[in-house]
């Protein structure tokens, strides 16, 4: 698990990160009228209170939602539950033009910020769990920037929320054996078109679903630093070293199964202990990557992790011991968000980068999702 360090090793290095999200919003705090109103559930007067009460506690203020009143009025279909009448096309149409689309404004960005041009990307890395079509959304980007035609692609289809940390740790593998030359460009977009469905009395733990997903896209260029030469301005953070792993016996606590009726999702209550007990275990594994993190504790790194639900980032918080301003990044963008999927946690680190003065050299990041899985990484800024 611990890898040697070896100073003659290329390291990848971020780049460039750009984000984008659909204009529209809705206010955590009018989203329950809009919700039991758009599926005409007004009657499930209790249930309603029940989904108040969970946006109340979700830490968030606002999400990005695709899925606007005339988009739902135009797909009347992923309004209704029924097990007679499907949504599947409907779904899958949305997300066929609107996932490459949302991708390649981030994609855009992130080569304007760090001034890279199409044809520099060599590799191509495009992940969401909104929908499979073969060509699928890593296609239609290449063909919206412009990228070359022997850019190597990889399509992550149905991952979850720890996509982005799976797209990063590939980059790494991806950057470090292709040498110097090499660029990788990341694009995690996600728009709710398989998510939103009804409130079902008979299911409360998809309210908690319906009460914080968002939408959004985020993008990364990853390259490779000659070690013999210092870190330049168009460098923002490297990546030191990066693991995945399983929660023994968690495979039923957090599920996605695809029907009639889109990705129907199971959260149980037991993910926030889960993973939080989790990460306390696996951190000194990515610690020990580096001679210069070894001896160091929790509050001497930056954060960086999927704001997957309030409750998560409370108990790791705890668990960890970890002073309040670390997790405010994370936390201020799961109220500006919610929990987007894939790209939410790289939103986290474009936050990051930009308040580069604060909080520490070393930093962690954390994404997790069904499996229970989890993606741990170690970064240093330049
Ligand atoms: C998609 C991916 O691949 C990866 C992901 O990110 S998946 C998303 C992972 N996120 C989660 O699992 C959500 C974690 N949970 C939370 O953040 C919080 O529990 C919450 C914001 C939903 C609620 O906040 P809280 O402090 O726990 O409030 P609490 O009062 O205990 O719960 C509010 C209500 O929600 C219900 N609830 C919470 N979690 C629930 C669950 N998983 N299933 C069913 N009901 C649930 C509670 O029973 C409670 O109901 P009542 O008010 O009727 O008693």
């Amino acid at each position: 698990m611990i890898e040697k360090e070896d100073v003659n090793h290329c390291v990848a290095t971020i780049l460039a990160i750009g984000t984008a999200t659909p204009e529209e919003f809705v206010l955590q705090s009018e989203y329950p009228d809009f919700f039991f109103r758009i599926t005409e559930s007004e009657n499930l007067v209790e249930l309603k209170e029940k989904f108040k009460r969970i946006c109340d506690k979700s830490g968030i203020q606002k999400r990005h939602l695709h899925l606007t009143e005339s988009i739902l009025a135009g797909n009347p279909e992923l309004c209704k539950d029924s097990s007679e009448t499907s949504s599947l096309l409907a779904r899958q149409s949305i997300a066929n033009a609107e996932v490459a689309a949302l991708g390649a404004r981030a994609a855009k960005k992130a080569l304007q910020e760090g001034g890279h041009s199409a044809a520099e990307i060599t590799h191509l890395i495009v992940a969401t769990s909104n929908g499979i079509r073969m060509p699928g959304p890593d296609l239609a980007i290449a063909k919206i920037l412009g990228l070359r035609h022997d850019v190597r692609r990889l399509m992550l289809n149905q991952v979850g929320c720890y996509a982005g940390g799976t797209a990063l740790r590939i980059a790494k593998e991806m950057a470090e054996s292709g040498g110097i030359s090499t660029r990788v460009l990341i694009v995690c977009s996600e728009v709710g078109a398989f998510t939103f469905r009804p409130p079902n009395e008979k299911h409360p733990d998809r309210l908690v679903g319906s009460a914080i997903v968002g939408d959004g896209a985020a993008s990364l260029v990853v390259g490779c630093r000659d070690p013999k030469l210092n870190s330049s301005p168009g460098q923002l953070l490297e990546l030191h070293w990066a693991g995945q792993f399983f929660v023994p016996d968690s495979e039923d606590d957090l599920t996605a199964t695809l029907s009639e009726q889109g990705l129907i999702y199971f959260l149980s209550k037991h993910v926030p202990a889960l993973i939080s007990s989790s990460v306390c275990e696996l951190l000194p594994s990515a610690l020990a990557a580096s001679s210069k993190t070894r001896d160091l504790a929790p509050n001497d790194l930056f954060w960086a992790i999927h704001p997957g639900g309030r409750a998560i980032l409370d108990q790791i918080e705890t668990k960890l011991g970890l002073r309040s301003d670390k997790l405010r990044v994370t936390r201020e963008t799961l109220a500006s968000y919610g929990n987007m999927s894939s790209p939410t946690v790289l939103f986290v680190l474009e936050e990051i980068v930009r308040q580069s003065s604060r909080s520490g050299e070393w930093g962690v990041l954390l994404s997790f999702g069904p499996g229970l899985t989890i993606e741990i990484q170690l970064l240093r800024r330049c």
